[in-house]
């Protein structure tokens, strides 16, 4: 039964429910502790995201400058949860050595690298301008 559940779209769409709503967003904010306690690689990105914050804090930057930044750093813990997730479903499914689960692997991994390279450069368009008048 648990099985059937698991596999089958269910026949009858669920009622919105506030109770629900909530619900999920206690799933979502458990993924975001569970990023933060396992993943060596988010803990680095959360302490990048506050040294930015706090760059961006001290140089007065403009509200668009903000905004661009706020994307940058979001974009690297979207990038980071969604490498995490497909690692997690790939042990799950196939715990054993395979090359297509490398493969996997190295390419979600390597969409990590490639936000973080793209963050930097941001970060550097951005912050270069005010270091500059120091
Ligand atoms: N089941 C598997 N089959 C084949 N290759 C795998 C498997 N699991 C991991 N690998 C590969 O082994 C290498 C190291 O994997 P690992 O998950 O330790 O990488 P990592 O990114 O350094 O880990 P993390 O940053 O999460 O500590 C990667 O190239 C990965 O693709």
């Amino acid at each position: 039964m648990a099985y059937r559940r698991a596999v089958l779209p269910k026949s009858k769409p669920e009622p919105f429910t506030l109770k629900s709503r909530f619900q999920s967003m206690g799933y979502a904010l458990a993924g975001v502790a569970d990023l933060l306690r396992h993943q060596h690689n988010a803990r680095l990105h959360a302490v990048a995201a506050l040294l930015v914050l706090m760059l961006a804090f001290l140089c007065s930057v403009q509200r668009w400058e903000w905004a661009v930044l706020l994307l940058a750093i979001g974009g690297v813990w979207l990038a980071e949860a969604i490498n995490t997730a497909i690692e997690y479903l790939a042990d799950a499914c196939h715990p054993e050595q395979h090359p297509l689960i490398k493969r996997a692997k190295d390419v979600a991994a390597a969409a990590v690298l490639l936000f973080s390279l793209t963050a930097l450069l941001v970060g550097l368009l951005v912050f270069v301008p005010y270091l500059a008048l120091l």
